[in-house]
């Protein structure tokens, strides 16, 4: 374990830099600096950058919702991590390590802690996030790598909704400590150890999201969408246990929580998706163009791909993957499915 000390004055002189100024970035930064003094986000869209710092709105994803007075945004990455001590990282999983290698590192001035907040994976290495941190941040610049995650959708969050993460991090001292800088009156926080574990679910309850968003779609009940939400827990669970991990996380709120809410509603991304292809009975390319950042279907074929490596049997993403990438009707896969036929 690293010798660190911690901070234990508080409001925090921590420095808070987050890299990306989307939905969530956005979101996360404006509860921080209810807690923190110093929160600034690093953004690469001039107009969403100027709406933030200028307007105190993020007008593009939130409306009019007003963010907090004290948060400050920038096109410039070497001011944003001038003084960066957390630097959380908000941008979809596709860009997670050029970011990384080109942006972040050469512009890190000292050692920072490290807080993933995309759901997704490495998809040309097929890794997960944590560990893209860890290969691409030298130890002497890396404090520690965590992970927040849990059902939160970003629009929520600025409208102060009541939201439970969990904080990850494989030495659970740094979660513990670090804990009460993302405390807040609407904000809570369990730690834990099984960062591995987190990604992964945070990855696969977005896929999971589609089916159920599809199953929506077709028309089926309530029992039907129940049917596949409990499946969707067993195959949490599996894919966790595959990675050494208590099948007993997946009840924190990366787990059955994240996909209670994603799998629930239209205002997720990815239940939309899914909803929508359920609606037309078919993928096509319109639908799938219509949305920018959905996680969930790049991770479709990795995880079926990974199951089959293991020799795990996820019937779910099976159907999934018969429904995106093997283009079979939806209505077809799902029939067969409840009728108890195997394919
Ligand atoms: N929106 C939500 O409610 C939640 C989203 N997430 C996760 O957070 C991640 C980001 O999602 P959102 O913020 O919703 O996406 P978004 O599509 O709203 O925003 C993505 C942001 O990343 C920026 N970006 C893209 N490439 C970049 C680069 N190379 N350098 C700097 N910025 C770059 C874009 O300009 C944009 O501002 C995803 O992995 C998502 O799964 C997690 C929890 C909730
Ligand atoms: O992960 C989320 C909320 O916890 C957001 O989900 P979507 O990316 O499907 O909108």
């Amino acid at each position: 374990m690293k010798n660190i000390n911690f901070r234990n004055d508080f409001l925090s002189d921590y420095n808070f830099t987050i890299i990306g100024s989307g939905a969530f970035g956005t979101a996360v930064a404006n509860f921080l600096v209810s807690k923190n003094d110093n929160v600034i986000i690093y953004g690469i869209d001039e107009k969403e950058i100027s709406d933030i710092q200028n307007n105190h709105k993020n007008t593009k994803y939130f409306e009019s919702i007003k963010l907090k007075a004290k948060l400050k945004a920038t096109t410039d990455i070497k001011r944003a991590l001038q003084d960066a001590d957390i630097i959380l990282i908000a941008i979809p999983s596709h860009s997670f390590r050029d970011v990384l290698r080109k942006n972040i590192l050469p512009n890190m001035k000292k050692p920072a802690y490290f807080v993933n907040l995309a759901k997704g994976l490495d998809y040309l290495e097929i890794k997960f996030l944590n560990q893209i941190i860890e290969e691409e941040i030298p130890q002497k610049m890396n404090l520690g790598v965590l992970k927040l995650s849990g059902p939160s959708f970003a629009k929520e969050l600025v409208e102060e909704e009541p939201t439970k993460f969990v904080l990850a991090c494989k030495d659970i001292e740094i979660a513990n400590n670090l804990k009460k800088y993302f405390e807040t009156e609407y904000t809570k926080i369990v730690t834990s150890n099984a960062i591995v574990g987190i990604e992964a679910l945070s990855v696969i309850k977005n896929s999971l999201a589609i089916l159920l968003g599809i199953v929506n779609g077709l028309g089926y009940g309530m029992n039907s969408r129940a049917y596949i939400f409990t499946e969707s827990l067993e195959e949490m669970k599996k894919i966790v246990k595959l990675y050494g991990f208590d099948e007993n996380i997946i009840f924190l709120p990366a787990g059955v929580g994240d996909l209670y809410l994603t799998g629930n509603s239209k205002k997720s991304r990815n239940f939309s998706v899914g909803y929508k292809i359920g609606k037309a009975n078919k993928v096509n390319k319109k639908i799938l163009n219509s949305f920018v950042t959905i996680e969930g279907l790049r991770s479709i074929e990795i995880i079926f791909s990974l199951a089959i490596k293991k020799g795990i049997k996820l019937n779910l993403f099976n159907l999934l993957y018969n429904i995106t990438y093997k283009n079979i009707r939806p209505s077809e896969v799902m029939d067969q499915f409840f009728k108890g036929i195997d394919k």
